[in-house]
């Protein structure tokens, strides 16, 4: 598992973009017949991605050394979305099909987890967030159908985008973690723009569906502070609580949002007016 440190505004400002790379993007999410985990001190999230190909994933029993429990979950809720070929995804006993754009929420307390591909000519590609919890709600599956779709943005701002909300008190009850998928039209390139920040919450951004050619610009920092990052297909910034998210690309993409913290408020965002951005 690899430990991202949290990191102050006024150090960030200061890095070159080695250093911005370093601390908030996080490649190779995917690696064949692995878990791959990266655990940021920002809330405690963990990033990860599952890729079963000739065989089921487990998590180790190593896993509980990181978090200092008798096994991964015992202290933590989850949630995955399906950005692959159908999976079949084992929680102490009871089996879950997870296909292709759908989500599944593991509750507090969960021991035995095994992640699999139905197709190995196809396989899954799990990308989860896990998160600290205070007790077990019940795991579920959530379709795209029952994300509550909401589609904003026009064609004219090139920002014409349907977010989808798998993981959300309106659909299910988590601890902390919430977690949405949210899909750009051809032609549309911008996500967030207009731009937020929310003080109580983290989010980690992972984008997808992109061509090896293509980019998007991932602009973070504070509003009077922009940086970007350079991310391609299948990668994931770290925005701490103190950071605009936002991202151009140079083609329509899609991207996993995951929020941990505070509250579980969707739209308790502080926006961020235009004038105000440098
Ligand atoms: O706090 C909420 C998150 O930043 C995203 O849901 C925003 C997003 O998907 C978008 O505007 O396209
Ligand atoms: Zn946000």
């Amino acid at each position: 598992m690899e430990i991202r440190q949290p990191i102050h505004s006024e150090h960030a400002r200061t890095l070159d973009t080695e250093g911005l790379r370093r601390h908030f993007l996080v490649q190779d999410l995917f690696v064949a017949d692995q878990a791959t985990l990266t655990y940021s001190q920002i809330d405690r999230i963990i990033v990860g991605g599952i890729l079963p190909v000739t065989k089921p994933v487990t998590f180790s029993a190593e896993l509980g050394k990181h978090t200092g429990t008798d096994y991964f979950l015992q202290r933590r809720e989850l949630g995955l979305i399906n950005i692959g070929g159908d999976a079949r995804v084992t929680v102490d006993g009871t089996v879950y099909d997870v296909a292709a754009r759908e989500a599944l929420y593991v509750g507090q307390g969960a021991k035995e987890l095994s992640f699999a591909s139905v197709n190995a000519a196809q396989p899954a590609k799990l990308y989860f967030n896990c998160a600290p919890a205070h007790t077990s709600y019940p795991t579920r599956k959530v379709t795209q159908a029952e994300a509550s779709p909401e589609t904003l943005g026009s064609a004219e701002t090139s920002n014409r985008r349907t977010i989808y909300k798998y993981l959300v008190p309106d659909v299910l009850p988590t601890c902390q973690l919430l977690m949405g998928l949210t899909q750009l039209e051809p032609g549309s390139l911008w996500n967030t723009m207009p731009c937020h920040t929310h003080d109580r919450r983290m989010e980690v951004y992972f984008y997808f569906d992109m061509s090896e050619q293509a980019v998007v610009f991932h602009l973070m920092g504070e509003p009077t502070q922009t940086r970007h990052l350079v991310v391609r297909n299948e990668q994931a910034v770290i925005n701490p609580s103190w950071s605009m998210h936002s991202g151009v690309g140079t083609q329509a993409y899609t991207f996993i949002w995951g929020m941990v913290g505070e509250n579980q408020v969707f739209k308790d965002m502080d926006h961020v007016p235009m004038t105000a951005l440098r």
